[in-house]
């Protein structure tokens, strides 16, 4: 097996502020995707809601909620941890898009610290810890009922800024061509 590089962050890496067209503190964070399993309003979606907070360093926060419904459980009346995982990819994948775009999660930990019960709703947090060239390094925490209730979760994360041409490259064309771009843009990145 491979292993992959640590998460932690280097002692060279610098506070990542948000980006001046970013939004501001108090601001909701727009849904960034009208297909996006995390934050858009599908039926299937985690529908997360999301909105700048302050950092006593600088540094770009979040925080966001989510309602656990009957669809997400894993356990009977518990929510499935995968979903955990995917609501702290949105969460930090959203902290870091105030900093710099486009970014990509190349490593993402999670820890299970409690059950989390259907019915109940995750009160997310998401910062950017701190950059080093391409590299942001990020962690989040997940709390029960309240922005301040028990914590259920915490996660840290790498996200790696790409190119555009990461998408143009990988995505599917036709999902590509119906945001706009034009085939032969697409067919240039792919050559
Ligand atoms: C026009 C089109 C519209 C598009 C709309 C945009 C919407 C945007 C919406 C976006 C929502 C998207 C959100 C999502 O849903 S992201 C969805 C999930 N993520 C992905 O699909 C990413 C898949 N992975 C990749 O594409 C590549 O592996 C990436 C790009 C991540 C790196 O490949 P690349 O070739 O670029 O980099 P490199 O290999 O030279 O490595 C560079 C450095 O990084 C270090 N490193 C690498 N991996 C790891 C790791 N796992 N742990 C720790 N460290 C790691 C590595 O050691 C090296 O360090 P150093 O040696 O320099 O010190």
């Amino acid at each position: 097996m491979v292993a992959s590089p640590s998460l932690e962050l280097p002692a060279e890496a610098t506070v990542a502020e948000r980006h001046e067209k970013a939004p501001a503190v108090g601001e909701r964070i727009p849904v960034h995707s009208a297909v996006c399993f995390g934050c858009a309003d599908l039926p299937h979606g985690l529908r997360l809601e999301s909105w700048v907070t302050d950092d006593e360093a600088g540094a770009a926060a979040i925080s966001s909620r989510m309602v656990l419904r009957e669809e997400q459980q894993g356990a009977p009346g518990l929510l499935h941890g995968g979903l955990l995982t995917a609501a702290f990819d949105e969460v930090l994948g959203s902290v870091v898009a105030l900093v710099t775009r486009p970014c990509v999660t190349a490593r993402l930990e999670t820890d299970f610290r409690a059950p989390m019960p259907i019915g109940s709703t995750l009160w997310l947090r998401g910062r950017v810890d701190g950059r080093l060239g391409r590299k942001l390094y990020v962690s989040g925490r997940a709390h029960l009922d309240a922005p301040d209730g028990p914590v259920v979760g915490t996660a840290s994360a790498l996200f790696l800024k790409v190119e555009m041409d990461h998408f143009l490259r990988n995505s599917r064309p036709e999902d590509l061509e119906a945001l706009g771009v034009p085939a032969e843009r697409i067919r240039a990145a792919r050559a």
